[in-house]
């Protein structure tokens, strides 16, 4: 039936496969791990759904409770044997400390299949080496008390907005998580980037406003235009043209405001004053001869675009899944209110140390954030061999050896039941006098999250202003015990953009007074 050539190139394919299985078998020490037959990251792994004989994409999600052989192991491979690059998982907090917090002795790197590079370019949240110190020296110190300040006083500006939509004294909001997404996006742009974006999306013609426009038009395809390798891109097809014209669009703006930035930071140094008062001022100031790090406007643009992603999608994942998880408890949603009224009972008055007291409200988050992630899957590239100490199952020390990838499962880290004793359960408590470099929600070592502060206090203010207005229901279904609706939430999770989020869940706010 087959021709003989046909036979050999199909037995020549299949000896192939075998033998790399195995080559990458020997090259990962033989640590057990996961054999699938497509790697559920490569482009294959990413179209399938799963299935019995596919994992999927989001396979670290939907196997959390029961990963890494029922959380047992603390280090393990995943070795496709059909399709894809082999890697190793790291699913607690110690080995990830280890991975993370070593990274300035081992120099690993973020691979560029799993960063922004292609869309936007180089970024601090791309770069690696020399280029990511520049970056992060930048970036850094642009993140300052005063813009805190400004998240305090922002936020209460742009809730008022926000409460001013809500229609009645008991109402059911079906569309949070758009709310919480603009409510994030408008406090970046002007407490980050000091653009006056205001609460309702404007129909004028100034950059600003366009930049706005083909921003939440282009943002709904970044997941694309993520995945899709760039030449599919040059392809004529109709709907690819039009998301690579709105991204070419977005980005087009994003240098000519740049540009405009650059010129008033100039004109204003002349004058005397070049004082920086947001990240924007302090990127494209990095572009002046003689600054002491310096970017080049490519860079400026590469690294507005990561962090207005960066900052937006995943603070507002974390409040959506803070209110509804509140929602679902609501003896911890009646102490954060207390902590609320004790510590600011008049809201006009709050500042940024008023924020720091409401410790209850902040662990709320940090636990409903640890229980729904809003990143997944962190890799990074091991340059030169380096030697992970593994406790699990049994204490041992495994050699990675150079070339290899190691992806963080921060969804098993977070719900091991080593590291988080019963991990399925909401308890805020147990973030209770955790220091914040040990929040591994936010990464660990030199590259944890450089905007972790501007995120939780921008989350904490929110929740100030929310949660003593409104009571939080999350609304059931009919029969349905608390219980079994935090289950169905958990079950709709999926990746929104560049955040995993649990999306649009129906929520009744009922005012308090
Ligand atoms: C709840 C909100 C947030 C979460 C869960 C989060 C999470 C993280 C994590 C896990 C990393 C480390 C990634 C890795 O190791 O590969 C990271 C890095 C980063 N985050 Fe965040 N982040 C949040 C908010 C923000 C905000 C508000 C900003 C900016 C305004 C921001 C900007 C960045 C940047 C630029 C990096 C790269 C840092 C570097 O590589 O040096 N993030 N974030």
């Amino acid at each position: 039936m087959f021709s003989p050539p046909f036979l050999y190139a199909v037995a020549g394919l299949v000896a192939f496969r075998v033998l790399r299985y195995f080559r990458a078998l020997r090259a990962h020490g033989y640590v057990e791990g996961y054999r699938p037959l497509l790697d559920p990251h490569s482009l294959p792994g990413n179209a399938i759904p799963p299935t019995w004989w596919h994992m999927g994409f989001m396979w670290p999600w939907y196997q959390r409770k029961h990963s890494h052989f029922n959380h047992t192991h603390d280090l393990t491979t995943l070795i496709p044997l059909v399709w894809g690059n082999p890697a190793y998982f790291a699913a607690s907090v110690g080995i990830v400390r280890q991975v993370w917090g070593n990274e300035a002795k081992t120099g690993l790197v973020k691979g560029v299949d799993f960063t922004t590079e292609g869309v936007w370019g180089s970024s601090i949240a791309s770069a690696n080496g020399e280029n990511w110190k520049r970056h992060r020296r930048v970036v850094g110190p642009s993140f300052t008390q005063q813009m805190f300040s400004r998240v305090v006083d922002e936020s209460g500006t742009l809730y008022g907005k926000m409460k001013s939509e809500f229609i009645g004294k008991d109402l059911v909001l079906n569309n949070l998580h758009a709310l919480l997404l603009r409510f994030t996006f408008v406090m970046i742009c002007r407490c980050g980037f000091g653009m006056p974006v205001d609460w309702k999306q404007s129909s004028g013609h100034d950059e600003v406003a366009i930049f706005d426009r083909a921003l939440s038009v282009a943002s709904t395809t970044l997941i694309h235009r993520l995945i899709l390798p760039n030449w599919l891109w040059r392809l004529p097809i109709q709907s690819l043209r039009d998301i690579n014209d709105s991204w070419d669009t977005v980005l087009t703006l994003v240098k000519s405001i740049a540009a405009s930035r650059q010129a008033e930071y100039s004109t204003q140094k002349e004058l005397g004053n070049d004082s920086v008062d947001d990240i924007f001022t302090k990127l494209v100031s990095s572009t002046d001869e003689g600054a002491k790090y310096s970017l080049n406007p490519a860079e400026v643009t590469g690294n507005m675009m990561s962090l207005l992603f960066a900052g937006h999608e995943t603070t507002s994942s974390a409040l959506l899944s803070v209110l509804v998880l509140l929602g679902l408890h609501p003896d911890e949603q009646q102490m954060a209110y207390e902590e609320i009224m004790k510590e600011i009972p008049v809201a006009e008055n709050m500042n940024i140390h008023d924020v720091s007291a409401l410790k209850y409200v902040l662990c709320c988050m940090h636990e409903a954030h640890r229980l729904i992630p809003a990143t997944i899957n962190l890799p990074r590239d091991v340059p030169d061999e380096i030697v992970l100490h593994s406790s699990m199952p049994v204490e041992r020390d495994i050699v990675v050896q150079k070339g290899a990838r190691i992806i963080v499962d921060i969804m098993a880290v977070c719900h091991n039941p080593t590291d988080f004793p019963d991990p399925e359960a909401f308890k805020p408590s147990r973030w209770e006098d955790v220091s914040d470099h040990d929040i591994i929600m936010f990464g660990a070592g030199p590259r944890a999250c450089v905007g972790r502060r501007f995120a939780q206090v921008e989350a904490v203010c929110l929740l100030a202003h929310f949660l003593r207005d409104w009571r939080v229901e999350t609304v059931l279904k009919e029969g349905e015990t608390r219980a079994v609706a935090l289950e169905r939430v958990m079950a709709g999770a999926s990746m929104y953009g560049t955040a995993f989020s649990l999306g649009e869940v129906p929520v009744r706010i009922v005012a308090r007074t």
